[in-house]
C-alpha cells in the first residue's frame, strides 16, 4: 500500500495517479466489477474486467458463497485474508455483515492456526516487518510503506513470543497484528489510518528454526540489552513519524510486556492489551456478575488461575474498582487468591514477579491447608476460601474439573466462572460442562467463542470476555480525544460502559454484549473513553458534542468515489 500513490480529497473521495492495473492491484482502491463505467474510462480499465458492472450487495453475496464453500476454517481464514489483500472495503463489508460467523475465522480462535502455518501458507505481505538484526533500518521500512506522518492513528505491534495461549510463533506472529486490526476496523477504526508491526527478534521454536520455508529471522530471540535497544528505537521511530499515534502491544512474553508497559506507559500514549485490555473485559464481566449475583463487589472472593500478563492485569483492574467501590488497596487485594504453576502464590514464595507480589497471600494464613504436594493447588483453595469468581487464564485446557466446580458451586448462589484461555482448546472449561455441573447456576464467560448452552429448557448465551470488546472503542475514543496517555480512569471508563450495556435479568442472559454489537459497544466505549481522557486532563482535543465526534470518526466498509488525477495535489 502506497499511501503517496492516492490520497483523500476533503469531499472524501480517493484521488489517485494510478492507472490500469496498478489501480486493481491496489486493495484500497480496488472495487473489482463494482467500478462503474465512467471509473473504468478515466482509470483506464476498459478491457481489464468482464463487462458487468455488479453493486457491492452483489459482491457480498458472492464473496460469501465462496467463504462458505471453503472445506475448512484454515481455508476460509486464507480465502477471507486474500480478498482483504484485494478488496479492503469488500473485505470489511462482508466481514461486518456476517461478523458472528467471520469473527472467529479472522480472529480468535482461528487466527492462532493461521500463525503456526504463517510461512508455510504465505502467499503476500501485509504490514511493517522490523528485523532485530537491522536496526537501522526501522525508519526506511515505515518509509517504505508510505504513510505520511499525520495519515496514522494507530499501530499494532506485537514481537510473536506469547501468541494467544500457543507461545513462540516467531515472524508469523504479524497475523495477531493484522487480525486486531481487522476487529478495530470491524467495530469502526479507518483501516487506511493503521498499520500492523511485527517485531522480528528472532524465535525460541526449534520447529521454526529448523524448518526450511520459515521466513523469519532464523536464531534465537534476542534478548537484554538489544532488545531493549530495539523496542526504544521502534517507539523513538514511529513516535517521531507519527507524533500522534496510539501504540498498541500485543502477545509479548510476560517480563517484556510488564517493561515495556512500565517503560512508556506515563510518557506516551500506548496500552498493553493482554495486560490492561483484558483486565478491562474482565472487570466489565465482573460488574454484571455483581448486578446478577447481588454480591457486592467489595465482598467477591476471586482466584485468578495462571497469574502471568492476563491474569495479574485482571486482578489490578478488578481490585481497583473495589477500591473505588470503598476498600482501602490492602483490603481489596486480600480478595484475590492468584494461583500459578508452584500453587498458591505465598508471600514467602521465591521466584515471584514483582507484579505478582502484592497478589501473594500472607504464608501464615495457610499453614492449617492441605498440601499434596509443595504447593497449594488449587482445588484445595476452592476448598478453603468459597471464591465467588473463578477466572483462568493459565494455558490450561479442562483446569476447571468437575469436582472443582462442584465444589465452588456448592457454596455460592451464583458462581461466576471464566475460563479465558485461548484458543478454544485452552479453554479451563467448557460452557456446556459448566451448566450442567452448576445446575444452571454459573455465571460464564469465556475467551473463545462458544454458541449457546440448552438446559432445562433455558438457553444460556455465553458472553466472550475477550479484549476484542474493549480495545476498539478504547483505540476509536483515544483517537478522538487525540490523548496524550492512557490513564487508568479511561480503561475504567471502557469496562462501566461495556457493563452498562448488558440486561442481565433475563435467565440465561449473557454478562457480556454480543460481540455482533462489537460498532454499538465500541461507540459507547469510545464516548466514555473521551469523558474520561477528558476529565483527566490528556485529551488534546476536546469535542462539545462527543457523540457526535466519535460518529464522525467511524469508518464504513461502503467504496468511495476515486477520480483520476495527474498529480496528487498536496
Ligand atoms: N480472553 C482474553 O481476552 C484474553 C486476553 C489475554 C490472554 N488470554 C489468554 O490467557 C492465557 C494466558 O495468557 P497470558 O498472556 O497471561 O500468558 P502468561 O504466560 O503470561 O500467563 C499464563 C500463566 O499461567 C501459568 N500456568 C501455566 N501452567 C499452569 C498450571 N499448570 N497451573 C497454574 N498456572 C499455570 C503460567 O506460569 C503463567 O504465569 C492465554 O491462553 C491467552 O490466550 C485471554
Ligand atoms: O487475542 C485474543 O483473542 C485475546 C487475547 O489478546 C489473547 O492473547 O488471547
Ligand atoms: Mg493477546
Amino acid at each position: 500500500m502506497d499511501l503517496n500513490k492516492y490520497i483523500f480529497s476533503e469531499n472524501g473521495k480517493l484521488q489517485t495517479v494510478l492507472r490500469g492495473r496498478d489501480v486493481l492491484a491496489n486493495p484500497v482502491l480496488n472495487k473489482g466489477v463494482a467500478f462503474n463505467k465512467t471509473e473504468r474510462e478515466e482509470l483506464g480499465l476498459k478491457g481489464l474486467l468482464p463487462p458487468a458492472v455488479l453493486t457491492i450487495e452483489q459482491q457480498v453475496k458472492r464473496a460469501y458463497k465462496q467463504f462458505c464453500s471453503q472445506q475448512d476454517d484454515l481455508g476460509k481464514n486464507v480465502y477471507l485474508t486474500s480478498l482483504q489483500d484485494r478488496n479492503e472495503v469488500l473485505f470489511y463489508r462482508v466481514l461486518s455483515e456476517h461478523l458472528e460467523e467471520m469473527l472467529p475465522i479472522i480472529y480468535t480462535p482461528v487466527v492462532g492456526t493461521a500463525i503456526q502455518k504463517y510461512s508455510h501458507g504465505y502467499r503476500r505481505p501485509h504490514g511493517v516487518y522490523l528485523s532485530i538484526d537491522e536496526p537501522d533500518g526501522i525508519e526506511d521500512a515505515f518509509q517504505n510503506f508510505g504513510a505520511k506522518g499525520e495519515n496514522i492513528d494507530l499501530i499494532v505491534a506485537t514481537d510473536g513470543e506469547a501468541i494467544l495461549g500457543i507461545g513462540d510463533w516467531g515472524v508469523g506472529g504479524i497475523n495477531i497484528s493484522i487480525g486486531k486490526l481487522s476487529v478495530y476496523t470491524a467495530a469502526g477504526i479507518n483501516p487506511r489510518r493503521v498499520i500492523p508491526v511485527i517485531l522480528d527478534v528472532g524465535t525460541n521454536q526449534e520447529r521454526l528454526l529448523n524448518d526450511p520455508l520459515y521466513i523469519g529471522n532464523k536464531h534465537s530471540r534476542v534478548r537484554g540489552k538489544r532488545y531493549d535497544e530495539f523496542i526504544d528505537r521502534y517507539v523513538q521511530t514511529v513516535t517521531k513519524l507519527y507524533p500522534k499515534t496510539l501504540l498498541h502491544w500485543e502477545d509479548f512474553a510476560t517480563g517484556n510486556a510488564r517493561q515495556i508497559l512500565n517503560t512508556y506507559r506515563k510518557k506516551i500514549c500506548t496500552f498493553n492489551d493482554d495486560i490492561q485490555g483484558t483486565g478491562a473485559v474482565s472487570l466489565a464481566a465482573v460488574l454484571a456478575v455483581v448486578k446478577a449475583s447481588k454480591v457486592p463487589l467489595r465482598e467477591h472472593r476471586v482466584i485468578v488461575f495462571g497469574a502471568g500478563t492476563a491474569g495479574v492485569g485482571i486482578a489490578e483492574q478488578v481490585r481497583d474498582a473495589m477500591v473505588r467501590d470503598g476498600l482501602l488497596k490492602d483490603e481489596a487485594n486480600r480478595k484475590f487468591w492468584c494461583v500459578d504453576r508452584q500453587g498458591l502464590l505465598l508471600d514467602n514464595m521465591e521466584g515471584l514477579r514483582d507484579f505478582q507480589k502484592e497478589f501473594a497471600r500472607p504464608a501464615a494464613e495457610v499453614n492449617n491447608w492441605k498440601r499434596y504436594g509443595d504447593g497449594i493447588a488449587l482445588d484445595q483453595v476452592v476448598r478453603q476460601i468459597h471464591p465467588t469468581i473463578l477466572i483462568g487464564t493459565s494455558t490450561v485446557g479442562g483446569a476447571f474439573t468437575e469436582d472443582i466446580v462442584k465444589e465452588m458451586a456448592e457454596h455460592v448462589e451464583r458462581p461466576a466462572i471464566l475460563p479465558l484461555s485461548n484458543p478454544t482448546r485452552l479453554s479451563e472449561a467448557n460452557p456446556e460442562d459448566l451448566i450442567r455441573w452448576t445446575d444452571g447456576k454459573a455465571l460464564i464467560a469465556t475467551g473463545s467463542p462458544f454458541g449457546p448452552v440448552t438446559y432445562n429448557n433455558t438457553t444460556y448465551v455465553i458472553g466472550q470476555s475477550n479484549n476484542a470488546l474493549i480495545f476498539p472503542g478504547l483505540g476509536l475514543g483515544t483517537i478522538v480525544s487525540q490523548a496524550r496517555l492512557m490513564t487508568d480512569s479511561m480503561f475504567a471508563a471502557a469496562s462501566e460502559a461495556v457493563a452498562s450495556m448488558v440486561n442481565i435479568t433475563e435467565s440465561g442472559a449473557s454478562v457480556l454484549p454480543k460481540v455482533e454489537d462489537l460498532r454499538v459497544v465500541s461507540a459507547a466505549v469510545a464516548v466514555r473513553v473521551v469523558e474520561a481522557a477528558i476529565d483527566e486532563g490528556v485529551a488534546e482535543r476536546e469535542p462539545k458534542d462527543i457523540i457526535q465526534a466519535v460518529q464522525d470518526a467511524m469508518w464504513h466498509p461502503v467504496y468511495p468515489q476515486i477520480e483520476a488525477v495527474t498529480k496528487a495535489k498536496r
